[in-house]
């Protein structure tokens, strides 16, 4: 689990740490106290953007010198100590500089130390909004679960982004040029896909065992946006490239997935269910994310410490919801991280939680 965390320069918050960490920690203020700004910082400890998709030039604080540093001791399930850190510097403000142990090391790599998912305010339209976003979030819980998903992902977007950029150069692109590209895709976009379709799969074993109550049980269903074998999708690319030199992208592929989500007792597509019970599907989906990571650790398939980061969650659910929110999470083995504008909705826990009031970018450990 997490120990300490401290914050430099990143966003409201000058110098901010955060130790003495609990399985539940809660961190309680005013709007715009700096809540979300920690879980974010903590977010930024796995490869990716963090939970709010900043660019990397939002993130230093603007009175400061335009860089910003995040850094971290965690325990890994064995007890051993880790350190990461990441940030950017001044003089370099667009480069994601990270640290494990003191030594450089590249973004992707945050994701072999450490498990994070979260649950935001923005993805309470996760449901209503383009593909896009059902597939980032698809793929943070399967990150959570296969490190190596995030390399994949990326061999994929580059290779669609180049070849894409061959498709609208008004030159004739070198076939050549496309038979690797395609070749790239083929084989990454297979994993991604194949890995996608897996995790659907597995949490959709999970969530058939939730009961409905208290939580709306959702079911789950991965659309595919290609062929998956990895030599069907070279063929489709293969064939579509007239069709696709004309639309100027490619159409066929993992990139054009989406997650179909509807509520299994109303069968009713989740877009079109009220707000509430798309977050209380949200947190259905979190909560059977959680079990099975607990499987992957109790099999030591994954040794990973893993964190969830909760952000307004509990202020919106009923009394009863709640409860059963914190008696899953207590059950589990992750690292919960909750914030909340009062201590009222945190009550059932606060007993055995570590809480802080966040105030103006400033923390203080309550006793
Ligand atoms: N780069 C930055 N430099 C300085 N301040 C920033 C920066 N980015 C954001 N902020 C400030 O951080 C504050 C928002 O913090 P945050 O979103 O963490 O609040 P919060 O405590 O989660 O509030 P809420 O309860 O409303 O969600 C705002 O006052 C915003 O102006």
């Amino acid at each position: 689990m997490l120990d300490r965390i401290l914050l430099s320069r990143f966003r409201n918050h000058r110098e901010t740490a955060v130790e003495g960490t609990a399985q539940f920690n809660l961190l309680v203020g005013e709007n715009g106290a700096g809540k979300t700004n920690i879980l974010e910082a903590i977010s930024l400890l796995a490869p990716g953007r963090g939970l709010r998709r900043a660019q990397l030039a939002d993130l230093p604080a603007q009175d400061g010198d335009g860089g910003f540093a995040v850094n971290a001791s965690l325990q890994t399930w064995k007890g051993e100590p880790v350190r990461l850190g990441t940030g950017s510097a001044a003089e370099r403000p667009g480069r994601r500089l990270v640290q494990v142990n003191g030594g450089q090391a590249s973004a992707l790599s945050l994701g072999e130390w450490l498990s994070i998912g979260w649950l935001t305010p923005a993805m309470d339209r996760l449901f209503v909004e383009g593909a896009g976003a059902r597939r980032r979030f698809l793929d943070r819980l399967v990150l959570a679960i296969v490190p190596g998903h995030a390399a994949n992902a990326a061999r994929l977007d580059n290779a669609l982004r180049e070849r894409n950029r061959l498709l609208s150069d008004e030159r004739t692109p070198d076939p050549r040029w496309l038979d690797a590209l395609e070749l790239q895709i083929a084989e990454a976009g297979a994993l991604v896909a194949a890995a996608r379709a897996e995790l659907v799969a597995q949490l959709q074993v999970e969530l058939a065992a939730l009961p409905e109550a208290p939580f709306a049980r959702p079911s789950l269903a991965y659309l595919p946006g290609g062929p998956l074998e990895q030599d069907a999708l070279a063929a489709a690319l293969r064939e579509g490239r007239a069709r696709e030199r004309a639309a100027q992208r490619t159409l066929t592929g993992p990139h054009r997935d989406d997650l179909a989500v509807t509520m299994a007792g109303k069968d009713q597509p989740a877009a079109d269910c009220s707000t509430g019970e798309q977050k209380a599907m949200l947190i259905a989906i979190t909560l059977a994310h959680s079990r099975l990571l607990e499987t992957a650790h109790a099999l030591d398939a994954d040794s990973r410490p893993r964190l969830l980061l909760l952000d307004e969650v509990a202020a919106h659910l009923d009394p009863l919801r709640r409860q059963a929110l914190f008696d899953r999470l207590r059950t589990g083995s992750a690292q919960v991280w909750l914030t909340g504008t009062e201590l009222a909705p945190f009550e059932a826990i606060a007993g055995e939680a570590a809480v802080w009031e966040v105030s103006a970018g400033t923390v203080r450990r309550l006793p």
